[in-house]
């Protein structure tokens, strides 16, 4: 749904992008990873015509971004930078339902889309749609700026480092919601990120970059057990390969059933990782830990033996 073919960018002497060839399907988690000045923001900015390129072309649902309108073309893609940049003096409300205005929506349907889309970001609609955004945390103005971007129903959404200015834990809790974000509208989302463990997290479609091409593109997994060039594995390394891959399965595919599984072994939710096992392991320094169902029944017991072979 977005193709960008053969695009070339040039700022001065500087080629950001340098015929960069990408597919990304229609429902897609698509991820830009890379190392800063590879034109993950450059190739980004294509998309919604911030940029234009000078060669080459990027289509939308196959049709060229050059042959519409860039403002028209904006309001069908929504946008999330990091630091977001809501309008200080205006509501939380009057933000959100800033594209909604601009394309002439009468106020009771944007009130109400307001409210629907702060519930989706799981914030109160009645405490906070009359607060200001010096009145949020970084958390929370994020999911602002989320939902601003989603207001006027976009076809897709394009996130430059979106929690780079968050703390650890914020920005942790931003993934999941993004995660379950996607899921639950399946929407296309294009993000940019230079972080290997979020780019892991969020994506369905990993695509690194470097000097303004794409290295490779493919599942996380794929990417891990097949790089396609030495610059893939060293990104994706950091001397924590094993770990990545560890993360990426089901604790539960690798278990087997516990008829009695001892009490002394930690006991961790059936829908872990293999890595989420591994640390409730190294924690109880134990060699195997137990499933538990949502029922609070044993779902079997997986062996740190089992996450070895993973
Ligand atoms: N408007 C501009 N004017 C001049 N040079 C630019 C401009 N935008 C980007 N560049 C240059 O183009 C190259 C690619 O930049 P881009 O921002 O796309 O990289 P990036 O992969 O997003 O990097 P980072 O992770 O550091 O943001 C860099 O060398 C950058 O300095």
């Amino acid at each position: 749904m977005i193709r960008f073919e053969g695009v070339r960018k040039t700022f001065g002497a500087t080629r950001a992008l340098d015929g960069l060839d990408l597919e990304v399907p229609e429902g897609a988690f698509a991820v830009l990873l890379g190392g800063s000045g590879a034109g993950k923001s450059t190739a980004l900015r294509t998309v919604n015509r911030l940029i234009d390129p000078d060669a080459g072309r990027v289509l939308l649902r196959g049709r060229d971004v050059a042959q519409e309108e860039a403002p028209t073309l904006r309001r069908r893609i929504g946008y999330v930078i990091q630091g977001i940049g809501l309008f200080p003096h205006w509501t939380v409300a009057r933000n959100i339902g800033a594209v909604p205005r601009l394309l002439g929506w009468e106020d009771r349907r944007i009130a109400a889309r307001v409210d629907e889309l702060l519930a989706l970001l799981r914030l109160d609609p009645s405490a906070y749609r009359d607060r200001m955004p010096a009145q949020l945390s970084g958390g929370q103005a994020q999911r602002i700026g989320v939902a601003r971007a989603l207001a006027a129903g976009p076809d897709i959404l394009l996130m430059d480092e979106p929690f780079g200015a968050l703390d650890a834990i914020t920005r942790q809790a931003m993934q999941q919601e993004m995660a379950r974000l996607h899921a639950a509208t399946g929407k296309t989302i294009l993000l940019v990120t230079h972080d290997v463990d979020e780019a892991f997290s969020l994506a369905t479609q990993l695509c690194v970059m470097a000097e303004g091409r794409l290295l490779q593109a493919g599942t996380p997994r794929e990417l891990l057990d097949a790089p396609a060039d030495p610059r893939v594995r060293d990104l994706l390394d950091g001397g924590a390969i094993g770990m990545r891959r560890l993360a990426l399965v089901s604790a539960a595919d690798l278990a087997a059933p516990s008829a009695e599984a001892p009490a002394t072994l930690p006991r961790i939710p059936a829908g872990a990782t293999g890595r989420e096992a591994l640390e409730a392991m190294l924690a109880a320094r134990t060699e195997a830990a137990v499933l538990v169902g949502s029922d609070g029944a044993d779902a079997g017991l997986v062996a740190l033996k089992d996450l070895l072979r993973a």
